[in-house]
C-alpha cells in the first residue's frame, strides 16, 4: 500500500524558544484543522530542550534533554529543528535524514554552510528537507522560487531579508533612535539571533542570500561566497547624508546572474525614498524577484518574530506530513547549473562618496581627475561649504576653509571604486573620507537594485 494509511504523523521538536514555543502552541490550538488538512493527526512525541524546567507550558512527559535519542526514535516521522547554529544540529539532522525522517528547519546558518550535505542525505533516503522559515520569516518565498517559478529563469533576487537590522535602521531614521537601544529592543521582541552580531554584522542576511541564490539559480552558493558588510558602521551622518539626497539607508541582499556567474552580496546601501523598499520598515522584509518570463514579482511580510516564523514552519510541516500520508516526497533541491561565483571586486554598482576637503581653487578638478584616472564616472557633485577654517598641518595656523564634496558615481566596479577612494586619501586637499555608501535602485526597474548607470 502506498502511503501510511492515515496513521498519525509523529513529530520531534528540537528547541523550544521564540519560534519553537509558537510551533507547539499552533500544533495544539489547531490540531483538528491540521489533521483535516494533512489527512492524519500530527502528534508531537518529544521536545528536546536544554533546561526542561523553563518550559512549564509543554507537557512534562514530552520534554527531554536527549536530542540525539529523540531524533533516533523509530516512531519519529518528521524532525522540526528550531535550535539554530551549526553543531550539534548538523549531526542531529544528518542522522534523522539518513534514517529517512523528514526535516523542517529555520536554520539559515546551517543551510547556508552545509545545505548540500543535508540535501544529499535527504535525496539518499527519500526524505523531505524543508526550510521556508529560514529566509524572510513568514513570507512564502522559497516555495515560490522552487515550485511556482521552476519553469522560468530567475535573473535577480534582491531585497531586505533581516528584520533586526531593518528594525534598527528604521528606528535610527525615523526617530533618531540610538543604535544600541534599538538593538536591545529587537532582542526583546524576539527578532534578533541568539548572538545578535549575526544580525548586525550581516552574517544572517548573507546566509539567507546564499540560500536564495542557490535556489533561484539552481547552483550551490555558501555563506562564504557572499560579500558581507553589516550595519555597525552606518552612522547618524550616513543617514542624514542619505536624507539630503532623498534616500534612505537599508541593509540589502542582492543575488544576480551576471554573464553565467553568480553574484551574491549583503551591504548597507542608499536607496531613493520613492523606491518600494524604502517604505519597508521595522521587522518587515521585502524581496523582489525578476524572472525572464514572469517579469517582476514582490514578496512582502514579517521577516522575524515567533508566531510569524512559526507560520512558515507549520506550512513546511503540513507539506512534509502530507507527503508521508500519500507516500511520496516533495521536489528536491537542484544545483545542476553549478555556476562560478563573481567576486565583489568585479561587481558593478553606484556609490555615494563624501569627502572632507580644503575649500580652495582646483580641488574639485583634482578630485575629479582621480575618479577619471580609475575609470569611475561621476554622475553628480555637490559641495557643502562648512565655512570653518581648518588647521595647517605644519604650524597649526588657520588653513583654507573646509568643505564637504558629495559625489554620486555612475555604475563602477567595486575594485575601481576602492582604488579611487584609496588614491583620494593621498591628495593633500582631501582631509578625510567622511563616508562611502553604495547607492542602489536609482532610475531602474524595482528589482534592479544595482548596476545602473
Ligand atoms: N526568531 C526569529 O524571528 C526567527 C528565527 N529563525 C531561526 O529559528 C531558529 C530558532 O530561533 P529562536 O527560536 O529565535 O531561538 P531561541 O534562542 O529563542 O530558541 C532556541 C532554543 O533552542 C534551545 N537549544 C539550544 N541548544 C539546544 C540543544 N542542543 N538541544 C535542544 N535545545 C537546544 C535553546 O535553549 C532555546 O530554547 C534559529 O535557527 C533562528 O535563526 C528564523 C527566522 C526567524
Ligand atoms: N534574526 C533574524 C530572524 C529571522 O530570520 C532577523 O532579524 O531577520
Ligand atoms: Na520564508
Amino acid at each position: 500500500m502506498v502511503g501510511n494509511g492515515g496513521r498519525p504523523i509523529s513529530i520531534a521538536l528540537l528547541g523550544c524558544g521564540v519560534v519553537g514555543s509558537q510551533v507547539v502552541r499552533l500544533l495544539t490550538e489547531q490540531a483538528d484543522e491540521l489533521a483535516a488538512r494533512v489527512g492524519a493527526p500530527l502528534r508531537l512525541v518529544g521536545v528536546a530542550v536544554r533546561r526542561p524546567q523553563r518550559h512549564p507550558d509543554v507537557p512534562a512527559d514530552l520534554l527531554t534533554t536527549d536530542a540525539a535519542g529523540l531524533v533516533s526514535r523509530d516512531d519519529v516521522d518528521v524532525v522540526v529543528e528550531l535550535v539554530g547554529g551549526i553543531e550539534p544540529v548538523r549531526g542531529l539532522l544528518l542522522t534523522a535524514l539518513k534514517a529517512g525522517k523528514s526535516v523542517v528547519s529555520a536554520n539559515k546558518a546551517l543551510l547556508a554552510e552545509d545545505g548540500a550535505a543535508l540535501a544529499a542525505a535527504a535525496d539518499e533516503s527519500g526524505a523531505d528537507l524543508y526550510y521556508e522559515a529560514s529566509v524572510a520569516g513568514a513570507i512564502p518565498l522559497l516555495r515560490p522560487i522552487q515550485q511556482s517559478l521552476a519553469g522560468d529563469r530567475i535573473v535577480r533576487v534582491a531585497g531586505i531579508v533581516n528584520g533586526t537590522t531593518n528594525f534598527i535602521l528604521s528606528a535610527m531614521a525615523s526617530s533618531g533612535a540610538n543604535y544600541t537601544e534599538a538593538l536591545e529592543e529587537a532582542g526583546r521582541l524576539g527578532y534578533a539571533e541568539a548572538d545578535p552580531t549575526a544580525d548586525v554584522d550581516g552574517y544572517d542576511a548573507a546566509s539567507k542570500a546564499a540560500i536564495l541564490a542557490s535556489l533561484a539559480f539552481h547552483t550551490r552558493v555558501t555563506a562564504d561566497d557572499v560579500h558581507r558588510e553589516g550595519i555597525r558602521d552606518v552612522s547618524a551622518a550616513d543617514i542624514a547624508a542619505a536624507k539630503a539626497l532623498g534616500c534612505t539607508v537599508k541593509l540589502l541582499a542582492i543575488c544576480e546572474q551576471v554573464d553565467g556567474r553568480v553574484s551574491a552580496r549583503v551591504h548597507p546601501a542608499m536607496i531613493p525614498r520613492s523606491h518600494p523598499l524604502a517604505s519597508v520598515s521595522g521587522a518587515y522584509n521585502a524581496v523582489f524577484i525578476e524572472a525572464a518570463a514572469a517579469g517582476q514579482l514582490m514578496f512582502y511580510g514579517q521577516g522575524a518574530g515567533g508566531p510569524q516564523t512559526a507560520s512558515a514552519v507549520l506550512g513546511d510541516l503540513v507539506a512534509a506530513a502530507r507527503n508521508r500520508v500519500i507516500g511520496g516526497r516533495g521536489p528536491r533541491d537542484t544545483a545542476h547549473a553549478a555556476l562560478p561565483v563573481l567576486s565583489m571586486g568585479e561587481t558593478h554598482t553606484r556609490y555615494h562618496v563624501a569627502l572632507d576637503v580644503n575649500d580652495r581653487a582646483g580641488v574639485l578638478a583634482q578630485v575629479a581627475g582621480v575618479f577619471a584616472e580609475h575609470g569611475v564616472s561621476i554622475a553628480t557633485v555637490r559641495q557643502e561649504g562648512r565655512g570653518e577654517a581648518g588647521r595647517d598641518a605644519d604650524d597649526g595656523a588657520p588653513g583654507p576653509k573646509d568643505a564637504t564634496l558629495v559625489i554620486v558615481t555612475h555604475s563602477a566596479s567595486d575594485a575601481a571604486l576602492a582604488a579611487t577612494v584609496q588614491a583620494l586619501t593621498g591628495l593633500d586637499a582631501v582631509r578625510g573620507v567622511a563616508g562611502v555608501l553604495r547607492v542602489e535602485g536609482l532610475g531602474r526597474p524595482v528589482t534592479d537594485l544595482g548596476g545602473g548607470s
